[in-house]
């Protein structure tokens, strides 16, 4: 048949409104049935991602129970009201086996685990690396240390999900270089805890592993997206985590949950092995850093982190000590401080926090400044908010491809994927009414050319 004959037979169809309106369904059938297929194999992978959490979660209690029954004279209760530092002693000293202590906290975070959620998987190599440990002569700065691992950091034999499904399946070959330095140390890196989807909110819920919870209050979120960390070690089931920070996400968990948190300074500890859906973004430094329940918890990690094993396995990683000196030195100190940093309004029992703070260091002989933030809206809205955001959000919304918006990031995700033209068109109608939110969408449109981009790294380097 020739093509003349072919739209011959094929044009007075056309004009049928039966075959139009069958067209028509059956295109629309199939985009259905598309979807409905497409839906199904996420949760499909979804459900995979459950069922290999929940082997994990009962090869830990089989481990504990097995520990307990072989072992019942251990002082669990003493061992899990220890602090970081003085298990660290005892276990230096050898008053403490790092099996009694690995398996009461393996027991402690699955019973803080049943309450609120945090756990996502059972590192199960830590049994291994207990008895590599209980060979070595040396004995490095966190011997005998459980410590929990937020989700995106590599464990080899593991997989980093980011709360997303495009990461299950990818099992890791190798540690990440802060879990290889951890175990240098002789840290024990036991399990691996929840984030929310992405991990650019403060929330800490994801599709996959659902909801975590705070222990302190079960109505409220324990904070994110080092959420899942925050939520184990207030709950008591873990004693350091290493948790990610690019915009608060150590910081919030720590505070929503009493505890301590540390974001360092830009480089100064490796990011190699971590995943993260904004990797290019680099207006705003992220950190990888530790939460404990007390200071020198974070002190004595950042001293073993510090070390010539994380400076060769990172060279980019400036080979700078932890400044025993300053941590150490009684030396009065001068300190800056804001009860308001003219954006974001504090809660009263924030203010009070600051008040106390400042009342404290200035009985212990510090001089206290007070000073405001420069620039603030400019450093928020210009540097901050447009800098994570300096693609438009595209790389974050591409992130979502093949997957199913988390309902708590919803109405985020769905301003993030809005056209740059509309952000701007609503930013300008908004603006006399909700300035702020307006501010929000300019930024939010990023910046627009490469030009602009350095343009934008010399405004962060400058101020
Ligand atoms: C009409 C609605 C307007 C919505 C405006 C949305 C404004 C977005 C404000 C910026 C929010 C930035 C969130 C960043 C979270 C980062 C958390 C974090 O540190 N993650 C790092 C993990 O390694």
């Amino acid at each position: 048949m020739t093509q003349e004959q072919l739209w011959q037979v094929l044009d007075p169809l056309w004009a049928d409104p039966r075959v139009l309106s069958a067209l028509f369904c059956g295109s629309a059938a199939t985009i259905v049935l598309l979807k409905w297929l497409g839906h199904r194999q996420i949760q499909q992978k979804m459900e995979e991602a459950r069922r290999t959490r929940d082997l994990a979660l009962e090869r830990m209690e089989k481990a504990a129970r097995r520990f307990k029954q072989e072992n019942p004279g251990t002082q669990t209760a003493h061992i899990l009201s220890l602090t970081m530092v003085e298990l660290a002693e005892k276990l230096k000293e050898g008053s403490l086996s790092p099996e009694s202590v690995l398996y009461s906290y393996i027991g402690k975070a699955l019973e803080v685990n049943q309450e609120v959620n945090c756990v996502i998987d059972f590192v199960h190599g830590c049994e291994d690396q207990l008895q590599k440990l209980k060979k070595q002569k040396e004995k490095g700065l966190l011997y005998g240390i459980p410590v929990s691992i937020k989700d995106h950091i590599d464990c080899k034999g593991h997989v980093s999900t980011g709360g997303l499904v495009k990461f299950l399946g990818q099992v890791k070959e190798e540690d990440s270089v802060i879990v290889q330095v951890l175990k240098s140390q002789g840290a024990i890196p036991f399990v691996k805890t929840n984030i929310p989807q992405t991990m650019i909110n403060y929330d800490c819920s994801n599709l996959i592993f659902g909801q975590t919870l705070n222990p302190l209050n079960h109505q409220k979120t324990p904070g994110g997206s080092s959420g899942g960390e925050g939520a184990l070690i207030a709950g008591g089931g873990s004693l350091l985590g290493i948790g990610s920070d690019v915009a608060g996400s150590i910081r919030l968990p720590s505070s929503f949950c009493g505890l301590c948190g540390l974001k360092p300074t830009g480089f100064r500890i490796s990011k190699l092995g971590v995943i993260s859906p904004i990797a290019g973004m680099s207006s705003v430094i992220g950190m990888l850093g530790p939460i404990a329940r007390d200071v020198d918890s974070l002190a004595l990690c950042m001293k073993a982190l510090l070390c010539e094993e994380m400076f060769r396995l990172d060279p980019t990683v400036p080979p700078i000590p932890f400044d025993e000196e300053v941590y150490t030195s009684s030396k009065p100190l001068r300190i800056g401080y804001y009860e308001e940093d003219g954006y974001f309004q504090p809660s009263p029992s924030m203010k009070r926090a600051v008040q106390q703070t400042r009342k404290l260091l200035q009985e212990a002989g510090h001089t206290i400044v007070p000073f405001a933030p420069p620039k603030i809206d400019y450093m928020v809205d210009e540097l901050f908010t447009r800098g994570i955001f300096s693609d438009g959000a595209a790389h974050l919304v591409d992130s979502f491809k093949g997957d199913i918006v988390d309902p708590n990031l919803k109405s985020q995700f769905n301003t993030y994927r809005l056209p740059a033209l509309l952000k701007r068109i609503l930013a300008i109608i908004l603006k006399p009414i909700y300035p702020r939110i307006a501010r929000d969408l300019s930024a939010l449109c990023g910046v627009g050319s490469a030009k602009n981009l350095w343009d934008q790294h010399v405004a962060v380097a400058v101020g």
